[in-house]
């Protein structure tokens, strides 16, 4: 796609609201393609990342070791989207020190990786709007990515990576529509990494007519790490260190975080959230306990 330098992007559609003094990051964003016969491509992870573990970054990793073997894609930006603090899950940290986290994470463990804190500070986007405003952000408003030789652009894919609990939900009723299903998995397409506990096939089985845009990646080492099982074992006074980035274990020491339940542990942040909590608590209790 070629842009016209001369005119300023169209404005932003309406579904897309903006909080206050942002800019989208794009302090690591490749705006020159590498191999002009390549796709370029950008990873949001969309999550609550209350606190962000190593896991979460490992997730972009495998993605780039896939996407560099198996497809016509070059990775061309990496971000991590923490959910706004309406979403209300148990053990949901406020945004202002998630997005802290995820920051120290990224700006001190990754040469590539970007945090956006779009979401994050405003009323609850659904991740087909989110997706939306990266669509926005990178293809419109930056029009696309340059080849190497400046001649052109290209339209940037955006795509949703996720683990395959989190694709799991989207054969459960109520969670999410199916036109934003459609729009996710149709117009998007998603990277899936396995996920202990979250089988991949099951978790893909009613989701056949978007096959063509979904890639699954296998753990070629299992790690279960959670940030329910953070949680838990900074409320038992355990130590986390290793299993997140050392700056934010220090952040979580520093601003004495996770010691409690927190605000939203039984605030009525929907009954299924909380269901989902008490179990994942149980299976991480069993596992401390049985250590
Ligand atoms: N160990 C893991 N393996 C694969 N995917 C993971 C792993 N941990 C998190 N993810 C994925 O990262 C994304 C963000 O996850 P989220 O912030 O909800 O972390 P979580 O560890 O599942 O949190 P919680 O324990 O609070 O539910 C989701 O797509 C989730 O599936
Ligand atoms: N309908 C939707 O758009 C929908 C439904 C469920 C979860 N999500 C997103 O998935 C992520 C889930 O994060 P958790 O795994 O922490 O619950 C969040 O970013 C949330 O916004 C979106």
């Amino acid at each position: 796609m070629s842009s016209d330098m001369n005119s300023s992007p169209p404005p932003p559609p309406a579904v897309l609201s903006y909080p206050p003094n942002y800019t989208f990051p794009t302090h690591r964003l490749s705006r020159v393609l590498r191999n002009p016969d390549k796709q370029p491509l950008v990873l949001v992870a969309c999550g609550s990342f209350s606190p962000v573990t190593y896991l979460h970054l490992r997730m972009f990793e495998m993605a780039k070791d896939y996407v560099r073997q198996n497809t016509d894609f070059e990775i061309v930006g990496g971000y991590l989207s923490p959910v706004s603090d309406q979403y209300k899950k148990p053990g949901l940290l406020s945004a202002h020190h998630r997005v802290n986290m995820c920051n120290l994470a990224a700006e001190q463990t990754s040469q590539w990786l970007m945090v956006d804190p779009w979401e994050a500070f405003q009323s609850y986007q659904r991740t087909a709007v989110v997706l939306d405003h990266f669509e926005y952000e990178i293809n419109t408003r930056l029009g696309g990515i340059a080849t190497a030789d400046g001649a052109e652009k290209k339209p940037a894919r955006v795509m949703l990576l996720a683990g395959s609990d989190l694709i799991a939900t989207m054969s459960e009723p109520g969670v999410w529509s199916e036109p934003d299903l459609d729009h996710i998995l149709g117009r998007y397409g998603v990277l899936i990494i396995e996920r202990a506990g979250a089988d991949m096939d099951q978790a893909i089985d009613s989701l056949a007519r978007w096959r063509h845009n979904i890639h699954l990646i296998h753990q070629l080492v299992q790690n279960d790490v959670s940030s329910t099982k953070v949680r838990l074992f900074l409320r038992r006074g355990l130590s986390v260190r290793y299993l997140l980035p050392a700056p934010v274990v220090d952040y979580i020491e520093e601003h004495g975080l996770y010691m409690d339940d927190g605000p939203n542990a039984s605030a009525a942040s929907g009954a299924v959230a909380a269901e989902k909590e008490k179990g994942k608590e149980k299976e991480a209790s069993t596992s401390t306990a049985a250590c």
